[in-house]
């Protein structure tokens, strides 16, 4: 049986301004700081040890790993940032309040561009300063590969090859890994490993972090899997994720 810890980032600048955020590289709050704390508490409480770590080019999330691995004392852990375990891209939504786009659009419209799985938020036009073309650190991309837009579909395809070339083969060659990403990048690994129906994944929302385990039978197939920490405090980060995209 094999193990493999998914943690989304603590609570950044724009969950709590309840923007929509994508690729946009904000930073944890105080208390996204301590929830990161918080995650590599409780791993390492449940004697959990780790030989890779994986996470996006995103700093909310690279920060989480840090201050999780720093609080298990793993900072020494190699740490691989892979562009494409980053946020889903938001489009033109990104910096945009979640709750006034609801007010505007309609609570449904906004869940279709949250949470549907085929339908992508409108696209950021080229030239809009919020596209990534000039981004250093996607200096090695395509510009076909930077995207301006992104429904979770998209971002299964970025990120499936991730688990295919990388996680899997490492996984089966005995390497314990964590990886810190964002609540649509996960969503994508999760439809995949699990096989959640196009449907059912609207419905999957995942909590800023919390360590999710998943255990994995000799094929890589899912076991089971389960949150670390408080049952009741998840559930309720859960529905107050699902809820973000609602008019007050
Ligand atoms: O804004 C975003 O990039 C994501 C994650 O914070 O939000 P949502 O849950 O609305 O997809």
């Amino acid at each position: 049986m094999y193990k493999i810890v998914f943690m989304r980032h603590g609570e950044s600048t724009w969950n709590l301004s309840n923007r929509f955020t994508g690729w946009t590289d904000v930073d944890l709050t105080e208390k996204g700081i301590n929830e990161a704390k918080n995650a590599g508490k409780l791993l390492k409480e449940g004697g959990y040890t780790f030989d890779l770590a994986y996470t996006s080019v995103l700093k909310r999330a690279v920060r989480t790993l840090w201050l999780a691995l720093d609080e298990m004392d793993m900072m020494y852990l190699p740490i691989k940032n892979d562009w494409r375990l980053n946020e889903r891209h938001y489009g033109a939504l990104q910096g945009l309040d979640k709750g006034e786009t609801a007010a505007k659009y309609g609570d449904e419209q906004v869940l279709v561009w949250r949470r549907s799985y085929d339908t992508p938020p409108p696209a950021l036009d080229a030239s809009d300063e919020r596209a990534s073309f000039n981004d250093p650190r996607y200096a090695g991309l395509s510009k076909e590969q930077i995207p301006l837009t992104e429904c979770l579909k998209d971002t299964v395809a970025r990120v499936v090859p991730v688990w295919d070339e990388e996680l899997a083969p490492a996984i089966r060659a005995g390497k314990k890994i964590i990886i810190s990403a964002h609540g649509n990048s996960l969503r994508a690994l999760i439809k995949m490993l699990d096989g959640i129906s196009d449907d059912d994944i609207v419905g999957l929302n995942i909590p800023n972090g919390t360590p999710l385990v998943y255990e994995l039978d000799e094929n890589l197939k899912p076991l089971r899997h389960y949150y670390l920490g408080d049952a009741d405090a998840i559930a309720a980060a859960q529905a107050a994720v699902a809820n973000q995209g609602k008019a007050k």
